[in-house]
């Protein structure tokens, strides 16, 4: 795989900083993820995939010496803490980068390194928040809506970290150098949302929330419910698709104002949800699959998995415990991700394996283990 051989220590997190862990993961990069001892009693990554676990006690200088000598042994490290809680316990930039200067320091935060709110809690909706993305969705008249915490801790956290991480290894290729990578989420989500802001000038965003192209204020660019209680999702914004949507209505387009008329929309909107409500989702699909008017239905969790497409794609895969997830993506022709089967690994799992690979000798962790800076259920059977 792409990244095989690629050797990372991700600091066990909440959810940003163990997606970026799994994508590197998935792509064949060898994911340590190091996860605090003693152990919680739940494992709250369920992003774990293709990754081992070694529960290691950071704030105990043995451990922290460990994890030193663990760096100096990776490619990259992934820290989901907030600004000062590395160099708190001694494992900040300076002293990690000094020993392996080939090092990329991933830090994964919410407000960055720096900053008014660099040291303040905070979750995926305070970043959609500040990063003025959250002001744009929801619709009129209701407040503004995060959509789960998909934008700041997934698509502007864990993923471009990941891409921060990839564009530094591929640097390191050509000065031999590591570097850090200051991953702010605010900044993550503002980045991805670079057409809001590129296109205020369009006249597609000036009205307000919820009254424009694609924040529910089009009538072809919204969901409608079907008389089964299921909805389709609309995008027919080109004038040659919406032809085709009005079509599938059984609509005369002589009759109807023109598509930008802003002004007729609510009425429009109403004229296409009492049209939706009279088919089921199943009967939508008749009409309007294999054609470009730009109709689908809204699938559920348990209905994506099995629908003709992403079935034909395997766009949906098994574990050895049945659980269904997405595939990795995208999808490289040549060297494609090759996601583990296996179940998540349990904290500590591999504690032993890990440091054995990393050059510690069993005196050295058996020495670790009496002294409970690591934990692992197997080293009980072995001491
Ligand atoms: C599933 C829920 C989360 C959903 C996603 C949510 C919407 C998000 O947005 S996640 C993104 C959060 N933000 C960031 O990641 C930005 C960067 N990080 C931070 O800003 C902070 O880490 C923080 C605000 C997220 C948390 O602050 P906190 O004070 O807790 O931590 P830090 O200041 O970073 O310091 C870390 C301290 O930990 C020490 N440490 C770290 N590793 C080790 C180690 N190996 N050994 C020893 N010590 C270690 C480190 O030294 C620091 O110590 P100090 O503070 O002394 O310096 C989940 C949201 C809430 C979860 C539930 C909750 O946690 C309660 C239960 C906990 C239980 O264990 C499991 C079940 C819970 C119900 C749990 C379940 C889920 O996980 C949640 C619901």
């Amino acid at each position: 795989m792409a990244l095989s051989g690629l050797r990372v220590l991700e600091l066990a997190g909440l959810a940003p900083a163990p997606l970026c862990g799994m994508i590197l993961a998935d792509f064949g990069a060898r994911v340590v993820r190091v996860d605090r001892a003693p152990r919680s009693a739940v494992a709250t990554d369920v992003q774990g995939r293709g990754k081992r676990s070694l529960a290691l006690d950071l704030k105990r200088p043995p451990g922290a010496a460990a994890l030193r000598r663990l760096c100096s042994g990776a490619d990259v490290l992934i820290e989901p803490f907030r600004h000062g809680v590395m160099e708190k316990l001694g494992l900040g930039p300076e002293v990690l980068l000094h020993e392996n200067p080939r090092l990329i320091y991933a830090r994964l935060t919410g407000f960055g390194q720096t900053g008014k709110y660099a040291k303040s809690a905070g979750h995926d909706i305070n970043y959609v928040a500040l990063s003025g993305v959250l002001s744009k969705l929801g619709r009129k008249g209701e407040n503004p809506y995060a959509p789960l915490n998909l934008l700041a801790d997934f698509a502007g956290g864990g993923v471009l970290c990941a891409l921060g991480i990839i564009i530094a290894l591929y640097e390191r290729t050509i000065s031999g150098k590591g570097q850090v990578v200051d991953a702010s989420m605010v900044e993550g989500i503002a980045y991805i949302s670079s057409f809001l802001w590129k296109s205020q000038n369009l006249g597609l965003w000036n009205r307000p929330r919820g009254e424009n192209l694609l924040d529910s204020g089009a009538p072809f660019y919204e969901t409608y419910k079907t008389s089964d209680g299921k909805f389709m999702a609309v995008g027919a914004i080109e004038p040659q698709f919406y032809d085709q949507l009005i079509k599938g209505l059984g609509l005369d387009s002589d009759k109807l104002p023109s598509q930008l008329s802003f002004s007729d929309w609510p009425e429009m909107k109403k004229k296409f949800a009492s049209i939706f409500a009279q088919k089921t989702q199943s009967e939508w699909c008749s009409i309007f699959d294999g054609t470009d008017a730009c109709v689908t239905p809204v699938l559920s969790f348990d209905d994506a998995p099995l629908h003709q497409h992403n079935k034909q794609r395997s766009s949906f895969i098994k574990n050895d415990q049945e659980e269904i997830s997405p595939r990795p993506a995208p999808l490289l022709s040549r060297t494609p991700a090759v996601p583990s089967c296996k179940r998540d690994p349990f904290i500590g799992e591999h504690t032993e394996e890990i440091l054995l690979e990393y050059g510690f000798t069993q005196e050295e962790i058996a020495k670790l283990y009496s002294d409970k800076v690591i934990e692992s259920s197997k080293l009980k059977a072995n001491l």
